[in-house]
């Protein structure tokens, strides 16, 4: 696993979406797989990647007509067209902006059917197959709650899951009422996830971690073992992993532990910076 360490959620960012650019630049389609695979987060931290990802479309850097993108995640029984839907978020800050086809954005549906449970576990279902049928995602990035969870994935989530309705922990209800004029009983308690296994099943992982408040949770998953209470620490067991951090979420990591991944970041760039580099 790789531990980006840069100054700020800025540069993380610039950083991560640099990253991105060069994989779908220089993806070679095949029989199976045609198409790049994205596997997308919402939420504040992926915003500056997002941002970011968008000026480098806009200055010809980087194309997303050959991507299919599958979002992590999307609350149950909340209208598409409401202002805090994952839905309206994906579009008022990425999909708009950039040069995807609509038919390759996949999100999953909160109101499928008739929003019976079963309507809601059929959804899910068809949701992993057709990840399945686009021959997997290949880059899958993420961003995490204060308490280490991933998409919806809470603390104790199985860390093979696959897609399917959660119900939401008081922490994450509480942390997202933020954008429901700080009023928990307005935020949906349910959601649509895809599970710790889908996610962990990309080729690749990339979790953004940023701010003093995600510390603990950076902590937890690069020092400690892997543990369902914190299900993105089953990030260490993927073979190829990258965490992109800013300092202050590294507040409570060891001073050792910064060291050595910084270092390694220096020597990585030195080497990369003979290279000609395409973004
Ligand atoms: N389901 C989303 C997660 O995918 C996201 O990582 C988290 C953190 O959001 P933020 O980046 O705003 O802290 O919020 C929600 O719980």
């Amino acid at each position: 696993m790789r531990l980006i360490i840069k100054e700020d959620k800025t540069e993380c960012g610039d950083w991560a979406s640099a990253y991105i650019a060069d994989k779908i630049n220089n993806f070679v389609p095949t029989k199976e797989r045609p198409s790049f695979v994205l596997g997308l987060p919402t939420g504040s931290t992926p915003l500056p990647t997002y941002k970011a990802l968008i000026s480098l479309h806009k200055s010809n850097k980087v194309s997303f007509s050959n991507c299919i993108t599958f979002n992590m995640d999307e609350y149950v029984n909340l209208p598409r067209s409401h202002l805090e839907s994952y839905h309206t978020f994906m579009h008022a800050n990425f999909f708009d902006h950039v040069d995807i086809k609509p038919e390759n954005i996949n999100m999953l549906n909160g109101n499928a059917g008739d929003k019976s449970l079963s309507a809601l576990e059929a959804e899910c279902e068809a949701y992993e197959s057709k990840i399945t049928s686009c021959g997997g995602i290949h880059l899958f990035l993420g961003g995490i709650g204060p308490d280490g969870h991933i998409a919806f994935n809470e603390p104790g989530s199985s860390l093979t899951s696959r897609t399917r309705i959660k119900t939401l922990a008081y922490d994450t209800i509480v942390a997202n009422s933020r954008f429901f004029n700080n009023d928990i009983t307005k935020v949906p308690k349910m959601a649509l996830t895809v599970g710790v296994g889908t996610v962990m099943s990309a080729d690749e992982v990339m979790i953004l971690i940023t701010g003093h408040n995600k510390a603990m949770a950076l902590h937890m998953c690069i020092e400690e073992g892997v543990n369902h209470m914190w299900t993105v620490s089953s990030i260490q067991e993927h073979r190829r992993a990258v965490v992109v951090c800013d300092k202050e979420a590294t507040y409570e990591l060891k001073v050792k532990t910064v060291k050595y991944f910084e270092g390694l970041l220096e020597t990585e760039e030195f080497m990369e910076g003979r290279k000609k580099r395409k973004v």
